[in-house]
């Protein structure tokens, strides 16, 4: 298999005496999704966080890229390209799609004048901004406010979003949630194509989704993973059976 894009070792948390993050090893490696899986209360947001930079480990180390990131903090993390996604993008409700996706490619330029509304003349914002657009499937909607969409369009925007920041990276945590039906198995296409442009470390409850997407699965239970495999591994597995899927395998 390929270098990994993400590396972590032996990874540990504790709050007090409870242990959130056990000795967790896990790798993200190019072109893939790996799913996090986990009961509720089983660490999978702490992991999250551990890796996006909001909370230290106890020990343990996390590399990308081949780089040690342990002493960065979120902002530096997110700059070498580890995207956050649904988090890092806020949108602004009153600009329209093209407005605020051309704040996000303002954004990974470095530019620091965030918050002044961007110019649409400015071609070096636009262009980028319409290709992100095209990308997750909203070339219709670029001039509609931010406020005017649908749950799922405005997860299409913070995609597009997130693909601005060029990310060489993605942890996404629960995208699915609030989404009907319709607008899961809709967000299932575009992030199976999104895993083209970079890898996705994926927390997700929706386990139809996560059967369709991911090529490995990771279950973690009371901080620990007890199992990492493909979709046919995690589904055959007795242990995962009995500590966490039931009847969804
Ligand atoms: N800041 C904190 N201080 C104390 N305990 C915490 C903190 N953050 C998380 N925990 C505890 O750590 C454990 C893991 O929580 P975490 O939110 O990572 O689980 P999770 O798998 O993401 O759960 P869910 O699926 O419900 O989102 C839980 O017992 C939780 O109560």
């Amino acid at each position: 298999m390929s270098e990994p894009i993400l590396d972590l070792h032996n990874l540990r948390k504790t709050f007090g005496a409870l242990t959130a993050t056990d000795d967790v090893s896990l790798t993200l490696h190019p072109g893939e999704i790996h799913a996090l899986i986990g009961p509720n209360g089983a660490g999978k947001s702490t992991l999250i966080k551990l890796i996006s930079g909001e909370l230290r480990p106890d020990s343990g180390t996390i590399r990308f890229e081949g780089q040690a990131i342990d002493r960065l903090g979120p902002a530096a993390r997110a700059r070498l390209g580890l995207a956050r996604s649904f988090q890092v993008s806020a949108v602004i409700p009153g600009f329209t799609v093209l407005e605020n996706v051309m704040l996000a490619v303002q954004g990974a330029s470095g530019a620091s004048f965030r918050f002044l509304r961007p110019a649409l003349r400015d071609r070096a914002l636009t262009e980028p901004a319409q290709f992100h657009i095209a990308h997750v499937g909203m070339g219709t909607r670029a001039h509609m406010p931010a406020a005017d969409l649908s749950h799922g369009e405005r997860r299409r925007l913070e995609i597009a979003m997130a693909l601005a920041l060029r990310p060489r990276a993605f942890l996404l945590d629960e995208p699915m949630a609030g989404m009907g039906t319709e607008g899961a198995r809709d967000l299932t296409a575009i992030l199976s194509e999104l895993r083209t442009e970079a890898p996705i470390l994926l927390v997700e409850h929706d386990m139809d989704a996560v059967f369709a997407l991911a090529d490995r699965i990771s279950v973690l239970v009371y901080g620990r993973i007890i199992a990492t495999g493909t979709v046919a591994e995690i589904r055959a597995s007795e242990a995962v059976r009995a500590a966490y899927l039931g009847d969804a395998a």
